[in-house]
């Protein structure tokens, strides 16, 4: 068993307890730069745009793509349906004019309407299916294009480093996964229908009014904008009286003012029309409707303008999550051979800091190591990185390279390890057989390193699905393989004894086992997990799960973080954790051999703990 002291090592001491004598010396003075945190937080979100961005457009008719023709298809039942729509007021001021006929006999104005509402019920119910249709298309496409869109954001959250998501909140992920895909969705598919519905109807319903009456359309279009534009002094007015509460009823009263003013006018000068016989009744309706249908088309295009706005702004925040690259890969780099994988576990004068809490070191120069095929208990009081230290051995984060602080002098030095003539470290290195694991495909290392936790995560899936979930393809894991899992992790018994097996649904996080049936289960997972070492914390005292973990560790090297002596007992050696680095290791009864070491004092207090749990029991 080697352990390294911790503290920075000065010149080529060498402090090696047993096993592979381990050496360093130190190198140049120059300082390599700290790594820059490079983990953007994306708390702050992006706001709608002002002006159309037009790499957004692209990328988002990109996510359109492959709903092109559904799309198209749903656009062809809109054409249909707005001609219906648009050709409806055209339509209904004829059935006006017909009723009005003058100079027919009631017989034959009884046949022309009918035939005449039969031939528009007709026409409105096939309007009716074609808007039906393109609802439907719409609606389609649009959940489509948002569930690939979440699928891509998804998967890019878990690409992700740990760190991202300590700085990330989860409101804000699950805010971007839900409403901005659903935001960018609706912008692709309803609101660019309702766009295009607006601008043809516009279009459609301007040349229906100087189709129906060329002097009256002229009126009307003079007078819009002078009433645009009193409209708009009169919003503003509105707006200032009363700041942002009422904006929302300003900008009722200012539509609906325009839309009267306009109406009104329309009758006004149909009216006059109408005495001097330039109009019927009929076509002043018509004309009437299709002011409406315009007015309505017009207000309809300023809120798609701001929906789309709302969908680019979307869209910005969801392409920065789904462009991030994560700070390492998570699948890429060296995978060993399994036949060469002994599990001699180092670290290197690792020094770290969550990056959260960058003044905040966990560790200084901490030095450790395991050799293969051993245990190694790591104790320490709460918070002194006991967790830390099996986070850093996941690499789930990169330890702090390059530059360490002198604590005693202040002066930067920059180490350099060697455990061999050849092979040279720099500090803040973890190694796994001698090769640095940020040389590793982290896939790879750790699918390599079993973990069974005080609380393991269980999901609520059945027990056959959360033990297969810790072979590297669980679709390959054959019933035989989770039933010896189970078998050897003490699980088989109670498991069988369920009315459903292994189809049993443990609930959200296994609430429906106890502690030590989800601890077996997390051993049985961990069994199929070919781990070549094994990161382990402290379980439950029981003596089938202590049993199980026994069984889980032989031949592997193992990490256990302990409290009980009776786990500790079991170890080759101890780690005792303190003050950012390791203070004290060797054999456990050398150490507690030690009055006036920490792992004694440790000790003492846990058992004067148990004592007191004991004593309050009875
Ligand atoms: N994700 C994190 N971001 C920032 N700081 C963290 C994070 N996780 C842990 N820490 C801090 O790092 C220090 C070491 O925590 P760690 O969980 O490794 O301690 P521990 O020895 O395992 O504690 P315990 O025995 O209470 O479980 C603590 O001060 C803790 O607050």
């Amino acid at each position: 068993m080697c352990v390294l002291p911790c503290g920075p090592i000065r010149g080529l001491t060498a402090r090696t307890l047993t096993h592979t004598p381990v050496a360093f010396a130190s190198s140049s003075a120059s300082s390599t730069p700290t790594p820059a945190d490079s983990v953007k937080t994306i708390t702050e979100r992006a706001q709608s745009p002002t002006t159309i961005p037009v790499d957004d457009v692209k990328r988002i008719l990109r996510l359109a793509h492959p709903e092109r023709w559904r799309l198209a298809a749903a656009v062809g039942f809109l054409s249909v349906s707005s001609a219906v729509t648009m050709s409806a007021p055209f339509f209904l001021g004829k059935v006006i004019d017909t009723i009005y006929m003058t100079g027919a006999d009631t017989e034959t104005m009884t046949a022309s309407l009918t035939s005449l509402c039969i031939m528009l019920t007709g026409v409105f119910l096939c309007g009716g299916a074609a808007n039906a249709a393109r609802v439907y298309l719409m609606q389609i496409s649009g959940q489509k294009i948002v569930r690939n869109l979440r699928a891509s954001v998804f998967a890019s959250i878990l690409k992700q480093e740990v760190a991202f998501f300590d700085r990330t909140r989860t409101g804000e992920l699950i805010n971007r996964l839900s409403a901005d895909t659903t935001v960018v969705g609706h912008s692709i598919t309803d609101n660019l229908s309702d766009g295009l519905r607006a601008v043809g109807q516009a279009a459609a319903g301007v040349s229906m009014m100087f189709y129906v009456s060329p002097s009256m359309a002229c009126f009307v279009l003079l007078i819009v904008p002078p009433m645009a534009g009193l409209a708009i002094v009169y919003g503003k007015y509105l707006r200032s009286i009363s700041k942002r509460t009422q904006d929302a009823l300003a900008q009722t009263t200012q539509t609906g003012l325009s839309g009267n003013l306009m109406i009104l006018s329309v009758l006004y000068k149909g009216g006059l029309m109408m005495a001097s016989q330039h109009m019927t009744v009929g076509e002043l309706s018509s004309f009437l409707m299709y002011t409406f249908w315009v007015g309505i088309s017009i207000a309809g295009l300023s809120s798609f303008y701001s929906e789309m706005m709302k969908g680019f702004g979307a869209g910005t925040r969801l392409w920065e999550l789904l462009d991030r690259k994560p700070e390492f890969p998570q699948n890429e780099g060296l995978v060993l051979p399994s036949d060469q994988l002994k599990g001699q576990l180092e670290f290197y004068d690792v020094s770290f800091a969550y990056p959260t809490r960058k003044e905040a070191p966990v560790f200084q120069n901490l030095s450790l190591q395991v050799p293969a095929g051993t245990i190694m208990a790591v104790v320490g009081p709460s918070g002194s990185g006991k967790s830390s230290l099996v986070s850093l051995l996941l690499r789930l984060y990169d330890a702090d390279t390059g530059e360490s602080l002198h604590p005693e002098t202040s002066i930067s030095v920059v180490y350099r390890c060697f455990i061999s003539d050849n092979d040279f470290f720099s500090p803040g290195i973890i190694t796994i057989d001698g090769h640095d694991i940020r040389d590793l495909n982290p896939y790879w290392l750790r699918n390599h390193i079993g973990t069974v936790s005080q609380e393991p995560v269980l999901f609520s899936c059945s027990i056959r699905d959360n033990i297969a979930y810790g072979a590297v393809d669980p679709d390959t894991v054959t019933t035989e393989d989770i039933y010896k899992a189970a078998r050897v992790a003490n699980a088989f018994g109670f498991i069988q004894d369920f009315p459903n097996g292994f189809d049993t649904v443990v609930g959200e996080k296994g609430v429906l086992l106890s502690g030590g049936q989800k601890q077996r289960i997390a051993i049985a997972r961990a069994l199929l997990k070919r781990p070549s070492f094994l990161s382990a914390l402290d379980a439950e005292n029981e003596s089938l799960v202590q049993e199980a973990l026994e069984r889980l560790m032989e031949g592997r090297t193992v990490v256990v973080i302990a409290h009980r002596l009776s786990t500790i007992q079991n170890a080759n050696a101890v780690a005792v954790l303190d003050q950012r680095c390791i203070a004290e290791c060797g054999q456990p009864a050398e150490l507690l051999g030690n009055k006036q070491g920490l792992f004694r004092k440790l000790m003492e207090k846990q058992t004067f703990l148990q004592e007191a749990q004991k004593q309050a029991l009875r």
